[in-house]
C-alpha cells in the first residue's frame, strides 16, 4: 500500500516545488522500508531457480498488506482468495519480487524464505491439494541438489520443473507481458524494443549462465535447444578468479572497467609488424588472439595487471558468445536473438561486446537484444507451470488490463532509494556532500528520480544529445555503423576497411538466410529509462521487484509527458565542463553523451577503446558499467545531480564540501 502511495507521489514529482520535494523525501525516509511492507504483504507464490552459481527466488505478494499478520503468517488458503477464472489474478493485484543468492549461501536463501514464510504459500489456489500447499516450484540443477535440504529445513518439497522449459516460458512470459523488457545496446545506448506479439516467434534465446544454452523458440512450449557452449559466465568467473584472485564476481567485473585488453591480447599488428592485414580485412588493431601476447612476452602472471586480465577475459568470452549466437541464428534463419542470464548483469562492456559481435558477423543485419530480467528467466518460467491453477490467461491479463499498476520500485532499490534519498536530503539542506557522493549507490538516486523520466521530464528540448539514461553513464562504444570495429583490440572486432573474411560466403549466407528474416525491429526509438524495474535483482543485494505496471503497460503511456520521440534527451557532456548541460540556458539533463544531430562521432582510432569506458583513454569515471553499483566519481555524480535537478525541478543545487 505504502509503495503505491510512494509511486503516486513519485509520478507527481514534477509538480512539486522543492519544499514539497523535501517533504516527499522526508516522507519517503520515514516510511519507505519496503521490506517491512513486503513482510506484511499477502504472499502468494514462490518459485525458485536453483542453479549452478546463483539461486533465484521469485515470489509474489498482493498489496493487501493488512490481511497478513506482522510476520506474514497467513495460511495457504488465505494467501490467495482470488477466484479462478477471474481477471483478478493474484499477481495482478500485487507484485513479483526477485531475490538472488549465491549458491554457496544457500542457508541465507533458506532463512530468507523462512523469514517471509514463503514456503507456506506454495499452493495458493483455494483448491490446491495439501501436497501442493507444501511445495515450491523449483528448476535447475539445484532443484535436485537441494531438495533434501529444503525438506529438512523448511519442510517443503521442491516440485521440479525442467530447466529449458522454464527458460523458454520465462522468456516468453517477459517478452509478452512486460513492457518494456527487451532492449538493444548500441553505441552505449539502450533502446527498448517493441515486441509484436504476433511476430515474436521464432527467436533465438541465449541464456548465459554458468554455461550457455542457445534455444530456438518457436512458440509457447515449443522450442529446441540447438546449441550451447561451456564457455560462459562460469568461465569468466572461474578463470577470472584463478587469474586475478578476485573474491567476488562483482570485484572481477569492476576490475575489467579499468583494464586494457591489448596489454594481453595479441593484435594483428603484433603479428604483422604493426600493419593491417587488408586482404582479409583485418586492421592492425584487430585481436588476432585473445591472451596471445602472453606467449611471447617473458612475463609471469603477476606481471600482468589484474584489470587487464579481467578485461581481456570478459571481452574474449562475450565476443565468443556473440559470435556463436549469431552463427546459430544464421543456421536457423532466426531474426531475433535475445540474451539473458546473470552473466550479463546489464554490464555495459559485456553488452557492447556481444552487440558488436552480432552486428559485425551479421554485417549489421542482426541486433542483439537483452532482457531486463535477464537472470530470472528460469524462475519466472517456473511461475507459468502454475497454469493448471488458473493462470493460463495471465499473459493476456498482464498485457493490457493493468492500468493501475505502477512500475515497481524494486525492493533493494527502494532500500537504496531510502538511503540515497537521505543523502539527497542532506545534499539539499547543504550538508557535506563528499560522503554522499562516495556512497555506493548514490547513482541510483538518478535512477529513482528519473525512473519515470518521461512523466517527469516534461518539455525539455528535443534536440540535444541522446542519453544513455540516468545512471547509465557514458561510454564511448563501438558505433554500429562502423563495421570496421569488430575484432579490434578493445573494439571486439576490427576496424576493417573494405571486405573481410570471405565476402562471397557472407553474401550468400546473409542474403539467402538472414536478410529475409533478420532485421532490427525497432519500430520506434523507444529510449526508456530502465528506472526501477531495471535495477531490481541486479543490485548487489540481489533483490528486486516487478509490479503490474511492468506488465503490458503501453509504451506510449510511459513515453508520454512531453519527451520527444519517447526518449530522454541529454545535453552537454559531463567531461567537458563539469556541468553537463546544467549551465545557463541549458535545460537538458544528462550524464553525458556524444553530440546528437549528427555530432562528432569519434571512430575507433589507434589506442582507442572501441568498447566501453576505459580510464586509460580518458573516459569519464561514470561508466555505464558502474551504473548499478554506484559510481566512484563524486564530482561526476554531483554534476549529474545538478543537471538532473536543474532540468527536473528547475532547481540549482549547491553542494558544500565537494572536493574536486
Ligand atoms: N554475484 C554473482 N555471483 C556469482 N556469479 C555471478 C554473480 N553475478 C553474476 N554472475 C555471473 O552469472 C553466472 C551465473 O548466471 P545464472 O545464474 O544465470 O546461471 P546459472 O543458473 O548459475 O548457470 P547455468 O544456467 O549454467 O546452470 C555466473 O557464472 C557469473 O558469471
Ligand atoms: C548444463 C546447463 C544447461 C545447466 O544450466 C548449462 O550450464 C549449459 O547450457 N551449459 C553448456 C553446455 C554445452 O552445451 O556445452
Amino acid at each position: 500500500m505504502l509503495d503505491c502511495c510512494l509511486d503516486c507521489l513519485y509520478i507527481q514529482l514534477d509538480k512539486l516545488n522543492h519544499w514539497q520535494i523535501i517533504f516527499w523525501l522526508t516522507f519517503t525516509l520515514s516510511f519507505s522500508f519496503p521490506f517491512s511492507v513486503i513482510l506484511n504483504a499477502h504472499l502468494i507464490l514462490t518459485w525458485c531457480f536453483l542453479a549452478g552459481s546463483l539461486i533465484k527466488v521469485v515470489y509474489s505478494s498482493s498489496n493487501n498488506t493488512n490481511e497478513a499478520d506482522d510476520k506474514g503468517k497467513k495460511s495457504s488458503n488465505d494467501c490467495v482468495g482470488i477466484p479462478n477464472g477471474s481477471s483478478d489474478y493474484p499477481v495482478l493485484c500485487g507484485r513479483l519480487h526477485f531475490a538472488k543468492f549465491e549458491t554457496s549461501k544457500i542457508n541465507d536463501c533458506l532463512e530468507f524464505i523462512s523469514s517471509k514464510q514463503l514456503h507456506r504459500c506454495g499452493g495458493w489456489h483455494k483448491e490446491a491439494s495439501p501436497h501442493d500447499k507444501n511445495i515450491i516450484k523449483a528448476t535447475g540443477g539445484g532443484a535436485y541438489k537441494f531438495a533434501d535440504l529444503f525438506k529438512e529445513k523448511l519442510g517443503v518439497g521442491l516440485d521440479k520443473v525442467d530447466e529449458m522449459d522454464c527458460l523458454v516460458a520465462g522468456s516468453n512470459f517477459l517478452l509478452k507481458t512486460v513492457h518494456p523488457e527487451a532492449f538493444t545496446y548500441i553505441d552505449g545506448r539502450e533502446e527498448y524494443v517493441q515486441i509484436d506479439h504476433n511476430d515474436l516467434y521464432p527467436y533465438l534465446l541465449v541464456n548465459i549462465g554458468s554455461g550457455v544454452s542457445m534455444i530456438k523458440v518457436d512458440g509457447d512450449g515449443k522450442f529446441d535447444r540447438v546449441s550451447g557452449t561451456s564457455v560462459g559466465g562460469g568461465t569468466f568467473w572461474g578463470l577470472g578468479k584463478l587469474l586475478t584472485k578476485c573474491k567476488s564476481f562483482d570485484e572481477l567485473l569492476e576490475l575489467s572497467h579499468k583494464g586494457n585488453n591489448r596489454v594481453i591480447d595479441m593484435l594483428v599488428g603484433d603479428i604483422y609488424g604493426g600493419g593491417d592485414y587488408p586482404k582479409i580485412g583485418l586492421s592492425s588493431t584487430a585481436i588476432a588472439s585473445s591472451f596471445g601476447k602472453a606467449i611471447s612476452e617473458n612475463k609471469e602472471l603477476e606481471d600482468y595487471g589484474r584489470e587487464d586480465i579481467s578485461r581481456s577475459l570478459l571481452r574474449m568470452i562475450s565476443n565468443n558468445i556473440g559470435q556463436i549466437s549469431y552463427l546459430n541464428a544464421l543456421r536457423f534463419g532466426l531474426k531475433r536473438i535475445f540474451f539473458g542470464g546473470f552473466f550479463i548483469r546489464g554490464h555495459a562492456y559485456t553488452m557492447d561486446t556481444i552487440s558488436v559481435a552480432v552486428h559485425f558477423w551479421s554485417k549489421g543485419e542482426a541486433k542483439a537484444m537483452f532482457l531486463r530480467h535477464e537472470g530470472f528467466l528460469g524462475a519466472l518460467g517456473a511461475f507459468t507451470s502454475y497454469k493448471s491453477h488458473g493462470l493460463d490467461n495471465i499473459t493476456t491479463h498482464y498485457s493490457y488490463q493493468t492500468p493501475g499498476f505502477c512500475m515497481a520500485a524494486p525492493i533493494p532499490v527502494l532500500s537504496y532509494q531510502t538511503v540515497n534519498l537521505l543523502h539527497l536530503l542532506k545534499l539539499i539542506i547543504g550538508r557535506n556532500f563528499e560522503n554522499v557522493a562516495r556512497t555506493h549507490c548514490l547513482q541510483s538516486i538518478l535512477l529513482c528520480l528519473l525512473g519515470t523520466g518521461p512523466r517527469m521530464l516534461e518539455g525539455r528540448p528535443a534536440q540535444t544529445n541522446r542519453s544513455k539514461g540516468p545512471g547509465r553513464g557514458r561510454s564511448k562504444s563501438l558505433r554500429r555503423g562502423d563495421q570496421t570495429k569488430a575484432m579490434t583490440a578493445d573494439g571486439v572486432m576490427g576496424r576493417v576497411h573494405g571486405s573481410r573474411r570471405d565476402p562471397w560466403k557472407d553474401k550468400i549466407l546473409v542474403e539467402r538466410l538472414i536478410k529475409p528474416s533478420i532485421l532490427p525491429r525497432l519500430s520506434a526509438r523507444r529510449r526508456q529509462h530502465f528506472g526501477f524495474g531495471r535495477v531490481d535483482g541486479y543490485s548487489d543485494s540481489g533483490y528486486g521487484e516487478l509490479r503490474g505496471e511492468d506488465f503490458g503497460k503501453p509504451l506510449e503511456r510511459e513515453i508520454g509527458g512531453g519527451v520527444s520521440e519517447g526518449r530522454e534527451e541529454f545535453v552537454g557532456d559531463v567531461d567537458k565542463e563539469g556541468d553537463a548541460g546544467a549551465g545557463e540556458g541549458s535545460e537538458g539533463v544528462g550524464v553525458g553523451g556524444e553530440e546528437a544531430n549528427g555530432g562528432d562521432r569519434v571512430g575507433l582510432e589507434e589506442g582507442d577503446d572501441g568498447g566501453c569506458p576505459r580510464e586509460d583513454v580518458g573516459h569519464p569515471a561514470v561508466a555505464d558499467s558502474d551504473r548499478r553499483r554506484g559510481c566512484k566519481n563524486s564530482g561526476t555524480i554531483m554534476r549529474t545531480l545538478r543537471v538532473q535537478f536543474k532540468a527536473v525541478f528547475g532547481l540549482k543545487l549547491f553542494a558544500r564540501g565537494i572536493k574536486k
